[in-house]
């Protein structure tokens, strides 16, 4: 079981006193910049990262809250959402089995937003975050770290779990020959920078830039699998993304995408009955041509992102446009600890809704208008881990689990997974 754990509100716990003795250190003598020159996102972004007051999260979605089977989840973080909070509509989920939860979720507010809360569950959730470390986050797939350091051909994650069994495993090396010129190291939050939107006419453009590789850090040193699993950020999916050039490099060999993660988001895809969520098709800026009508047969994912979050992690906000896919959905996936997802308009002077994402919670993102909504992760909660990642809770306090359970405590995953080009599509490159 989760160990109890002080409410982030208790103002005699240690933790509230270390953030707060952390809060005046930091902020001594700093010259804050005035509020009005904020936009309203950076201005709920700022809001939801505070560590000290903690936020407060009444304005924040949390329709966990309606479900009896989720108090335990709820209560052990303490971190509460409201259920009232922001407009929304409760849709039936379409041919979902007795496994998912059968409920989708649309937002006026955001046209094209479909929330399923705990669509995933228990058991499928523990092996998501199984594939995503031990399978996905390894050669041939590129991670953050791959950039600065030799990875090991069995993973990162492989190598971390030999680690903690025995002595005998060896430092990762750094890329870097001595001497090579300074470069900061790229384990920070992923860079953000504006981008052109790709589409069928600009991708060949595209397909041409020079994708010339980052430089290795030459600040990086030998470090333990153990250091260096805390410093994962992300892990690529399919196409391969280059991060300098803000685009798919189409002249590096597509990877499929992985069957456990290629059938979650189909079926989350199928869950939801578009022609509700899309009844007011010519507001949406569909023009005549509604393509939601055929995702059951059109929806193929090929790339993506694993990213995985540390709880002092937030992600900016930023728009995902490089796919040539303007409209099919992007599926987004929580795992682990629970967060602050923010999601507004097209620009950052729109208002964004908050919403609480909770383990098991799948988003999805489509349509012209929320495919192009700026959106970010201000804030992981800090000890939100629900407690079926507990491994006690399936009876094995030392079983090979409890190495998932010890990294997840703070950790949130989310696997976050697009189409670039229509299902049978063949980029022909220069
Ligand atoms: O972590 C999330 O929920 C969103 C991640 C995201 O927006 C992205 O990877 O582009
Ligand atoms: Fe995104």
């Amino acid at each position: 079981m989760p160990t109890t754990v002080a409410g982030p509100y208790d103002t005699d716990s240690k933790e509230y006193k270390r953030a707060k003795r952390l809060h005046e250190k930091t902020t001594r003598g700093r010259n804050e910049q005035i509020e009005g020159d904020w936009t309203p996102f950076r201005a709920a972004e700022k809001k939801y990262k505070a560590k000290f007051p903690p936020p407060d999260l009444s304005g924040v979605l949390d329709l966990a809250l309606l479900d009896k089977t989720r108090t335990e989840e709820v209560e052990c973080g303490k971190w509460k959402g409201a259920v009232d909070a922001v407009e929304y509509r409760e849709l039936d989920a379409v041919g979902v089995d007795a496994k998912g939860k059968g409920k989708a979720y649309m937002f006026p507010r955001v046209p094209g937003l479909a929330l399923l809360p705990s669509f995933i569950t228990p058991e499928e959730q523990r092996d998501l975050v199984r594939s995503s470390l031990k399978d996905h986050a390894r050669h041939p797939n590129e991670t953050n770290l791959d950039t600065h350091y030799r990875l090991p051909e069995e993973g990162l994650w492989n190598a971390y779990v030999r680690s903690r069994r025995g002595p005998g495993v060896a430092d990762i090396q750094p890329r870097a020959a001595p001497g090579a010129s300074y470069e900061s190291l790229n384990n920070g939050p992923r860079q953000l920078i504006s981008n052109e939107p790709a589409s069928k006419e600009n991708f060949v453009k595209i397909a041409s830039a020079p994708a010339v590789p980052a430089p290795p850090s030459q600040n990086a040193r030998a470090s333990s699998p153990e250091t260096l699993i805390q410093k994962l950020r992300w892990a690529n999916i399919g196409w391969y993304y280059h991060w300098g050039n803000k685009q798919y490099d189409f002249t590096r060999e597509k990877i499929p995408v992985s069957e456990i993660y290629g059938s979650v988001c189909k079926r989350a895809v199928n869950a939801v009955p578009w022609d509700v969520l899309f009844d007011t098709r010519d507001e949406d800026g569909w023009g005549d041509k509604p393509l939601w009508e055929s995702w059951t047969e059109s929806y193929e994912p090929d790339a993506g992102i694993v990213n995985f979050y540390q709880t002092k992690d937030t992600l900016m906000a930023h728009v995902d446009r490089s796919e040539i896919c303007a409209t099919s959905p992007l599926v987004s996936i929580s795992l682990g600890c629970a967060a602050v997802f923010l999601i507004g308009g097209t620009t950052r002077d729109v208002e964004p809704v908050p919403i609480l994402l909770r383990s098991g919670d799948v988003v999805i993102m489509s349509g012209p208008g929320c495919r192009r909504a700026y959106h970010g992760v201000p804030r992981i909660l800090e000890n939100t881990l629900p407690p079926h990642f507990f491994a006690e809770q399936h009876g094995q306090p030392t079983s090979p689990w409890s190495i998932y359970q010890d990294y997840l405590r703070t950790t949130r995953i989310n696997i976050n997974v697009r189409q670039v080009f229509p299902k049978g599509f063949e980029p022909q490159l220069p």
